[in-house]
């Protein structure tokens, strides 16, 4: 028994005295780490993490806002045991935001444990670390997006889902109020499903049923995936799950919030599933397509046929290790990233975007002014040729942008050893360009918390003081679709409606996960009556 008990006190003795070196040993690092910054001292293990929970409400986002404020545009923080150094001014973001292919800053993140838990390390793109397999599969979505077809695709089907969902808020009435939040994710779900998968989903519809149950829709599924309708609030709890992932150290999520861990992973299952079941549908029809016959032209076609007998992509991409079809895995992830694209941070800059129109009725009428000057009592289609003339409209996505930030930053690993803001980093240094310290800095913009569009008409801003889509060879590839796809559907909106709030006092209700979410926009929706 007395052996025992002298067992167990050696046992908590060593635990002790590992738990002593360890703390040593991380303090006498973090004392004599190159180039001190401003900013909170770190535990071991848990890094900032307190400060993260309790002063920020467990938003990295918030942190960040909190340190610039406090310690002004070069400060740090630390994720666990790994130091970020965060940037909120133009100059010193320059090389990180370097278009050139030969950067040193084509790295956006060191691999998180959580990236190989969740099946995601290597894959995609947001979050892919494997140079090779990023480029190549960032060429396959920039290839079927920036087509100047898939832009007239988009002009095509924009006003056939808006009339869809004006449709159903004609029969919802001008009295009731109506969630834009949900309804905008609901919209550009179809619309990205439309243009990645060529496929229906009845979002709009399914969600017309839930709040309008006594004039329910039929709904015809074009593909047997239970709840397939819904995918927008996948997407946003996929968002959710990976700031989880990003903000907590592993220990912490294996322990404490062992739980809400299984919950991440089990959704991650859940989408994996869903997306699976959209490539064999696909391959299915694929394969029962006689070969004399052409296939549709949209980007799940085109992942799925890469270097087979059956490839459709025009240019190909070949190297030592991508010279065979792709796999279902990868394919998966790369479609994700376009529904997560395409879906959340457009929809949320729309609801920005009508939350300010509504405040700021002068604003409106120089919308409205531009709108009707360019296609006057007429009802056709938006044209590219249309949208390029929307300069005002334009100016609004920008300052709704720069005030909100659909993504408030963005990181960067270092390949090589480089002098930035005036210090010297090693290689492997992970730096933060804080895109909303930036849009807020005074010395980039003229009383930047005033909301005022003009400061984007006529002059282009400074380099990287407005960075709404990011920039370097990492910028948003989205950028040109999500343009085209809210100048059409913004057209649409105020040529036939006006929109008013609920409630004009109620202040923009946002939440921060990896995109910057409006979780709630009543409004009240009246038909135009042109005279
Ligand atoms: C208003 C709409 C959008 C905004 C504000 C936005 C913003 C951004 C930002 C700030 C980044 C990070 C860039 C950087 O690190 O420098 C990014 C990356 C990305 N965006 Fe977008 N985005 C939008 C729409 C879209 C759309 C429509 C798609 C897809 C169809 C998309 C797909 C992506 C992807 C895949 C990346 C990762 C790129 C890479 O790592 O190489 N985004 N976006």
């Amino acid at each position: 028994m007395a052996l025992l008990a002298l067992e167990a006190l050696e046992f908590t003795q060593i635990i002790i005295y590992f738990l002593l070196i360890y703390t040593a040993q991380f303090y006498y690092k973090y004392f004599t780490r190159i180039n001190p910054l401003p900013g909170q001292i770190p535990l071991p293990l848990l890094g900032n993490l307190l400060g993260i929970l309790f002063q920020a409400n467990g938003e990295i986002a918030e942190w960040l806002k909190i340190l610039n404020k406090k310690h002004g545009d070069v400060f740090e923080t630390y994720v666990g045991n790994n130091r970020r150094v965060v940037f909120a001014k133009a100059e010193y973001v320059e090389k990180m935001m370097s278009p050139s292919t030969n950067s040193n800053y084509i790295i956006r993140s060191d691999d998180y444990p959580s990236f190989e838990e969740l099946g995601i390390k290597g894959k995609g793109i947001l979050l892919n670390n494997n140079i090779r397999t990023w480029k190549y599969n960032r060429k396959f979505l920039t290839q079927a997006i920036l087509a100047p077809s898939f832009s007239i695709e988009v002009l095509h089907w924009t006003p056939i889902l808006f009339n869809e969902l004006n449709g159903y808020w004609k029969e919802i009435g001008e009295n009731s109020p109506i969630d834009f939040s949900v309804w905008i994710h609901r919209f550009t779900t179809e619309i990205v499903f439309q243009m990645t998968i060529g496929l229906k989903v009845n979002s709009m519809a399914a969600y017309f049923n839930k709040v309008e149950p006594s004039k329910r829709k039929h709904i015809k599924p074009n593909i047997e995936i239970e709840d397939i309708e819904n995918f927008a609030d996948d997407v946003e709890k996929g968002f959710d799950n990976l700031m989880f992932a990003l903000t907590y150290p592993t220990f912490i999520r294996h322990t404490i919030f062992k739980k809400r861990n299984q919950e991440m992973l089990s959704h991650k299952r859940d989408i994996n599933e869903t997306i699976t079941t959209i490539i064999d549908h696909r391959r299915n029809e694929i394969e029962k397509t006689p070969v004399e016959e052409k296939l549709r032209h949209d980007m799940i076609t085109s992942l799925i046929t890469a270097n087979t007998d059956r490839d459709i992509n025009e240019s190909k991409y070949m190297d030592e290790d991508h010279s065979k079809p792709i796999k279902n895995e990868e394919i998966g992830q790369i479609l994700f990233e376009a529904f997560a694209g395409g879906i959340d941070t457009t929809a949320n800059l729309l609801c920005y975007i009508i939350y300010y129109l509504c405040h700021y009725p002068d604003v409106l009428a120089r919308l409205q002014k531009e709108i009707d000057s360019i296609f006057g009592l007429d009802q056709r289609i938006p044209t590219m040729e249309d949208l390029s003339k929307m300069h005002y409209t334009e100016a609004i996505f920008k300052e709704c942008s720069r005030l909100i930030n659909t993504v408030k930053y963005t990181s960067r690993v270092s390949s090589s050893s480089d002098v930035v803001a005036g210090y010297e980093w090693p290689a492997n240094t992970t730096f933060i360009a804080y895109f909303e310290g930036i849009h807020f800095n005074s010395d980039h913009w003229k009383n930047p918390h005033e909301f005022n569009p003009d400061r984007f008409i006529g002059t282009d801003p400074q380099k990287n003081t407005f960075l709404m889509f990011g920039g370097g060879v990492r910028v948003c590839p989205g950028r040109k679709l999500a343009l085209v796809e809210m100048k059409c559907l913004i057209s649409l909106i105020y040529r036939n409606l006006d929109i008013t709030l609920v409630d004009m006092n109620a202040p923009l209700k946002l939440k921060y996960t990896m995109v910057n979410t409006c979780t709630e926009l009543p409004i009240r929706v009246k038909q135009r009556t042109k005279s």
